[in-house]
């Protein structure tokens, strides 16, 4: 017989009740904000304020965490932790679910949830019965009831292409006018037309269109697909301001690989107003099928649901395959202790607890300059990373060498519980092959095109970064990849600075032999003092590399090009790199407000 009075068990539901209902709160608040700043990127891209716009995507990516604490304060103020009992937890994600019918951001929820429970209740709690390890609201059919529908549907076949097409972009009321909609739309159907490559137009014939705009930087991107029988065909129009503030279509984007780039895991993440986020996710993922959902999530914005669902990915695909950790190809770094698993296509980063010489640096001025690269624009040039703590391995997949290097370099931050390794920090980034590597075996293998493929995208790489106000610092080739579409990415940032910050410098002239002689050198040298003239003892060693680089990116190797692009910074000249290649553009690149690109692959690697 229960003995247990009914008063107790009450009281316990009516702080469950409350703590569900504080956090649903917290949840709640963070959207709404989440939402207000998506609706202001549409004024700031309406009104060209190109700064403010940035700030505010830069601003927004705290939100969560900031909310999250907010909540976790409130819940410790009101709450002793006799009050929070285990039945009390358990009871607390019932209510919760409970209260996620009819939200239309449940999946969102579950992981604030998560997120405010793992910071009150100890790792031994982390399972299904306390926090969401599997989600328990479904977001199907969500978008049957929404206010504005996720996507809109539009008939050609009825009014023809122009005026449909037209009446899309109309639709989204931009309050900026256009310099020639006509014209555009007529350069958009010749696309559209080259794409179907049919006269046959089937009954299903229909152009799906998301409802809001994607913005990022000075671009504003309408998503959608044409459908024709069974046929569909993704496709972005990119929407710019020209030179004289008038708003232009730029392109007409098809190619599955173009696509691919633009929703790239280096760039910044899109500003996108949406009631029902799993709704554009299902529907990116229909265009995008082979990015997985937690990297369409995190382009959105929503990066730690995408955290979330990344990780339960990982737990899928470790349960699914028998290969071990190991060291990941390339050369070993200094700060960090990299491990990957072949099978899946992503590397582990620990900090090390001590960094040999010559790194100056110390464990939080690393993850400050990782977090700096999280909350800057990354322009397609820099691997976004997933920052985790305390994530639980099996010990039985890491290989011996590996531990031993883990227990012997980065000690303070490796446990050994039972049959697991607890990791109490690491960074996850997606896995590429370090340019190094792809250098030597371009070389090994004769094969020009790709040598001076990777030359001309590493200097193409750095140009853009300089424009995005970021000076790699150890700009050796074994501190960037070339991803899957061949491009070149920076993703090593503890040496990372602002080129603001830096002072160019021309090597001073030797005063005398001694000086000229000394292996030393005789000029002082500050901080912050960067000689464009000694990238070449490092860069150019090898004589197929140094042929490719002069060609391409001499200006590199001199001060004067680096101080020119920091004075422009300075200036308050606010660049942005076009996310898609120039010749997919419908006219000359001088005309709009993007202005620099980057040349296309050569045919063999495109
Ligand atoms: N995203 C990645 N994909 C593939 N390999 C990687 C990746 N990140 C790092 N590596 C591998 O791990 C090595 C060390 O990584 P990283 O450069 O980030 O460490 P580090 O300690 O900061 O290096 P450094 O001593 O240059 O500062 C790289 O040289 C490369 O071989």
């Amino acid at each position: 017989m229960n003995m247990k009075p009914a008063f107790p068990k009450l009281l316990s539901s009516q702080i469950a009740f409350d703590t569900a209902r504080t956090i649903l709160d917290g949840f709640d608040k963070h959207y709404r904000l989440f939402r207000e700043a998506t609706h202001a990127a549409k004024r700031h891209f309406e009104c060209a304020d190109w700064k403010r716009a940035q700030d505010e995507a830069r601003a927004r990516i705290a939100f969560y965490d900031t909310r999250v604490g907010e909540c976790v304060q409130l819940l410790e103020d009101e709450y002793i932790d006799a009050d929070l009992t285990d039945a009390v937890w358990r009871e607390v994600k019932l209510h919760y679910i409970g209260l996620l019918i009819d939200h239309k951001q449940p999946e969102l929820a579950e992981i604030f949830f998560n997120s405010v429970c793992c910071k009150i209740l100890h790792r031994g709690y982390f399972h299904n019965d306390f926090i969401f390890v599997r989600p328990a609201v479904s977001t199907e059919y969500l978008d049957t009831d929404e206010s504005v529908p996720t996507f809109r549907v539009y008939y050609p076949i009825l009014d023809g292409l122009h005026i449909t097409l037209k009446r899309i972009i109309t639709n989204f009321r931009l309050q900026r006018p256009f310099a020639d909609l006509d014209r555009d739309v007529k350069l958009a159907m010749q696309r559209i037309e080259q794409t179907l490559n049919t006269d046959v137009l089937e009954p299903n014939h229909q152009i799906q269109v998301l409802s809001t705009l994607f913005y990022r930087n000075k671009g504003a991107y309408m998503v959608g697909k044409i459908i024709n029988g069974s046929n569909e065909y993704p496709f972005v129009i990119p929407i710019l301001h020209n030179r004289k503030g008038e708003l232009i279509l730029d392109a007409a984007l098809f190619e599955r690989k173009v696509l691919a780039v633009l929703f790239s895991f280096t760039r910044a993440y899109f500003m996108v107003d949406m009631e029902v986020p799993s709704a554009y996710v299902q529907f990116l993922r229909s265009l995008m099928p082979e990015k997985p959902r937690s990297e369409i999530y995190t382009i959105l914005g929503l990066q730690k649901l995408g955290k979330g669902l990344f990780y339960r990915d990982f737990l899928r695909h470790l349960r699914h395959s028998s290969d071990n950790f190991e060291i990941a190809p390339g050369i070993r770094g200094l700060v960090m202790v990299v491990f990957a698993l072949p099978s899946f296509p992503y590397v582990f980063k620990v900090i090390k607890d001590h960094f040999p010489a010559p790194k100056e640096t110390t464990n939080a001025l690393v993850k400050e300059k990782y977090l700096l690269v999280k909350n800057h624009d990354r322009v397609g040039r820099m691997a976004d990373t997933l920052e985790y703590s305390s994530v639980a391995f099996p010990r039985a997949r890491f290989a011996d060498e590996l531990l031993a290097e883990l227990k012997l370099v980065a000690p303070s931050v490796v446990e050994e519980e039972g049959d697991e390794i607890i990791i109490k920090h690491l960074y996850i980034e997606r896995r590429m092959v370090p340019l190094n590597i792809y250098l030597s075996s371009a070389h090994a293998n004769a094969d020009d095109a790709a040598l001076e493929h990777g030359i001309l995208e590493y200097g193409n790489a750095i140009k853009e970064l300089i424009g995005a106000n970021i000076f790699p610092g150890d700009m050796l080739y074994k501190n960037f990849g070339v991803t899957r579409h061949n491009r070149v990415v920076f993703y090593d940032y503890d040496e990372i600075e602002y080129i603001t910050d830096c002072n160019f410098r021309v090597i001073p002239q030797p005063r005398n032999e001694e000086e000229e002689m000394s292996a030393e050198p005789w000029y002082s040298v500050a901080k912050h003092d960067v000689f464009p003239e000694q990238f070449g003892v490092f860069l150019l060693g090898n004589p197929s590399v140094r042929k490719y680089f002069l060609k391409h990116h001499a200006d590199l190797l001199t001060q004067q090009y680096w101080q020119q692009r920091k004075q422009k910074i300075l200036d308050g000249h606010f660049e942005d790199i076009l996310p898609y290649p120039q010749e997919c553009r419908f006219r000359n690149a001088a005309n709009s407000v993007i202005t620099t690109a980057t040349p296309a692959p050569p045919a063999k690697l495109a």
